[in-house]
């Protein structure tokens, strides 16, 4: 059986990865030409190298139509339900660190918490006539976060594709869920995050498609044995 194992192919966690897995011992070749997007591991028989963009991997191993994958943490646990049933957390890589978070804006003096949001959106429809609206990409995460995490269920989402910190300024939503690495977006936006708003603590991670297949392959328990003997052994 081959393993498929996808990774970057552009993007903000593409050069940490060939990294790790340089360190790894786990040296990569590519089949035909440079620009290709195929690969082998040098080292270990039948393992195909896949190379797509990070949320492509999310959806793959969503789909179970690879058998590992780097990407963010956020675009697995966004991108299906029962993530943990689903996929393993096998390795934290220590790159592509970003908060998905809840912000509001600065100008919400008295709004520093979930149970202060809880409050404005409980209000929200007697003010206003209309429910409090999230801009945001991560639905999932959104509505986990706040519907069962913090029982709020007033709200709306409005989904964004981009610049989604520009959404409360441009009249489309009233706050926001995304990632911040920095927090200058937010900052140059007039947003501020929740001190209790912090939903996920992202970074790259090596991510495994629970396949009943790979509790008899030697190879699937290499691969995350030599990722962790250079990631300090953590295991998500
Ligand atoms: N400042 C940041 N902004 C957005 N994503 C970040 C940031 N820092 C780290 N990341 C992480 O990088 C990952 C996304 O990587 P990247 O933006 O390179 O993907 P991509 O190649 O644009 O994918 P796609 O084109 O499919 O959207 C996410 O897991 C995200 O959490
Ligand atoms: O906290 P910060 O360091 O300011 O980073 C956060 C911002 O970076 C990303 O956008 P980017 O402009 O990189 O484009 P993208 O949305 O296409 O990823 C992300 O979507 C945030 O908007």
């Amino acid at each position: 059986m081959t393993l498929t194992i996808a990774l970057p192919s552009k993007g903000r966690i593409k050069d940490g990865t060939v990294e790790i897995f340089e360190r790894a011992g786990l040296g990569i070749t590519s089949i035909g030409n440079d620009r290709s997007y195929r690969g082998r591991l040098e080292g270990v028989d039948g393992v195909e190298i896949a190379y797509l963009s990070a949320s492509e991997i999310a959806r793959e191993l969503a789909a179970e139509t690879v058998d590992f994958g780097v990407t963010g943490e956020d675009l697995v646990r966004e991108g299906m339900p029962g993530v943990d049933e689903k996929v393993e957390f096998c390795a934290r890589l220590g790159f592509g660190q970003a908060d998905v978070v809840v912000a509001v804006p600065e100008i919400w003096l008295d709004v520093e918490t979930m149970a202060d949001l809880g409050d404005v959106a409980a209000d929200f429809r007697a003010r206003h006539g209309r429910r409090l609206a999230i801009a945001t990409k991560y639905w999932r995460l959104t509505q986990q976060f706040f519907s069962r995490q913090h029982g709020i269920q007033l709200y709306r989402i409005v989904e964004s594709l981009g610049a989604t910190e520009g959404a409360p300024a441009a009249g489309q939503a009233d706050i926001i869920v995304d990632i911040t690495s920095t927090g200058s977006t937010l900052k140059a936006n007039h947003l501020k995050v929740l001190t209790d708003g912090v939903i996920l603590k992202s970074e790259a991670c090596l991510v495994r498609a629970r396949k009943p297949e790979h509790n008899a392959d030697p190879r699937v328990e290499q691969i995350v044995r030599a990722v962790r003997a250079v990631t300090g052994g953590s295991d998500g």
